[in-house]
C-alpha cells in the first residue's frame, strides 16, 4: 500500500504540469441530439429527424449518460450505415427519474433524464393489481420532478371502480383501458410529453406500447425499425416516439424502485392526503409505525382513509427507516 502512495505522490506533479484538458476545443460545430437508447457503450441519439450511433467522447470521463439526455454531438451525425458520431456535452437535465434496485441499496442509477410524466401500467386483474407498486411510483415521480399517471389495464376482465376510489384522494391522473377499445384517452395523456411507463411482467405493457407506437414491435425477433436493433435483450430503457408527437420511454426490466434514496419527508409529500392528515400528528410523529397519536390512525378509524394504503405507505417509509444512517 505504503509503496503505492509513494508512487502515486511521485506521479501527481508529473501529471499536473501537463496542459490542462480546460481549453479542449469548444466544439462550435456540434449539433444537439436526445438519446434514444443506451446498448453496450453505443448510444442512438436522434439528431434532427436522423438515428445516429455515437459513443461518448474521452473528454466527458466520467459523466453520465443515459436515455432522454439531451445531448451535443460532433463528428459523422449522417446517421449513415457504420457511421459514428461522438457525444461531446451533456446538457443540464430538467428531471431526473432514479433508483435503488432495493431500499436498502446504497447505489442509486439514474435511469431516465428529462422525461416529464411517469405513467404505471397495472392491470385490474390477470395479474391482480398492486397498489404497492402504485405508491411506491409516486415516491418516485415525485423524487424526479415528475407528474405521476396510472394506466389501469384490462378492464374487460374487472372492475375498475375499487382502484379508481382507491386512486381519487391522490394527486395523479389515471385512465383505464380494455381489450379492443380504441386509446384515445391514453393517446391525449400522453401527447406532446414525455413519458416513462413502468408496470409488472404481464400487465399489458407491450401490448400498450405497440397500439402507440406500430413500428415499436417489442420483443420482436426482426430487426427493430426504431432501435436498428435485432432481438432486444438490453434491459436499457428505450425512447419511442409517438406518431401524434411526444415520446414513450420503455423500460424494461425495471419493475420497481427501490428508493433508498428518497428523504422520508418527500415520501410522505408525495401523498397529499396522507401530508395534510399529518399536520395534526403530534411532534416529531414518524408515521412509520402505529403511533398513538398518528392522525393516519385516527382517519383510518373514522373510516376516512383506506388502511392498506396506510400500510403500503408506512412499509415504503420502515424499509427506507432501516437505511437512515
Ligand atoms: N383481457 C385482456 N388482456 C390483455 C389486455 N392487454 C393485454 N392483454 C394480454 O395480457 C397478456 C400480457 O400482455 P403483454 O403486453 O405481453 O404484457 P407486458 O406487461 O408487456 O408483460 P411482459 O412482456 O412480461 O413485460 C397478453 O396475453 C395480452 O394479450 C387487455 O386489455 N385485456
Amino acid at each position: 500500500m505504503r509503496e503505492a502512495d509513494e508512487h502515486a505522490a511521485f506521479e501527481r506533479p508529473g501529471r499536473r504540469s501537463r496542459p490542462r484538458t480546460k481549453d479542449r476545443p469548444r466544439h462550435a460545430n456540434a449539433v444537439p441530439g436526445r438519446v434514444l437508447t443506451i446498448d453496450r457503450g453505443r448510444y442512438t441519439v436522434e439528431v434532427d429527424g436522423r438515428r445516429v450511433m455515437a459513443v461518448k467522447a474521452r473528454a466527458l470521463g466520467r459523466t453520465g449518460v443515459v436515455v432522454g439526455d439531451d445531448v451535443r454531438v460532433v463528428g459523422d451525425v449522417s446517421g449513415d450505415d457504420g457511421t459514428l458520431g461522438r457525444i461531446v456535452d451533456v446538457e443540464e437535465r430538467r428531471t431526473v427519474l432514479r433508483r435503488t434496485a432495493d431500499d436498502d441499496d446504497p447505489i442509486e442509477r439514474i435511469i431516465v433524464a428529462n422525461a416529464e410524466q411517469l405513467v404505471v401500467v397495472t392491470a385490474l386483474a390477470d395479474p391482480p393489481p398492486r397498489p404497492g407498486l402504485i405508491d411506491r411510483c409516486l415516491v418516485a415521480a415525485y423524487d424526479a420532478g415528475m407528474d405521476p399517471v396510472v394506466v389501469l389495464t384490462k378492464a374487460d376482465l374487472a372492475d375498475p371502480g375499487d382502484m379508481l376510489s382507491l386512486l381519487a384522494p391522490l394527486d395523479v391522473r389515471s385512465v383505464v383501458t380494455e381489450r379492443g377499445q380504441d386509446l384515445a384517452d391514453v393517446r391525449s395523456l400522453l401527447q406532446d410529453r414525455t413519458s416513462v411507463l413502468i408496470g409488472h411482467s404481464g400487465v399489458g405493457k407491450s401490448t400498450l406500447v405497440n397500439a402507440l407506437v406500430p413500428v415499436a414491435r417489442r420483443r420482436t425477433s426482426h430487426v427493430n425499425e426504431v432501435t436498428g436493433r435485432g432481438r432486444h435483450t438490453s434491459t436499457s430503457a428505450v425512447a419511442l416516439p409517438l406518431p401524434d408527437g411526444g415520446w414513450i420511454i420503455d423500460t424494461p426490466g425495471f419493475r420497481s424502485f427501490g428508493l433508498a434514496h428518497v428523504d422520508a419527508h418527500d415520501v410522505v409529500r408525495a401523498f397529499p392526503d396522507l401530508a395534510e392528515l399529518g399536520l395534526s400528528c403530534p411532534r416529531g410523529c414518524t408515521h412509520a409505525t402505529t403511533e398513538p397519536e398518528c392522525a393516519w390512525d385516527a382517519a383510518v378509524d373514522r373510516g376516512e382513509l383506506d388502511a392498506d394504503r396506510v400500510a403500503s405507505v408506512r412499509r415504503i417509509l420502515l424499509a427506507r427507516e432501516a437505511t437512515t444512517y
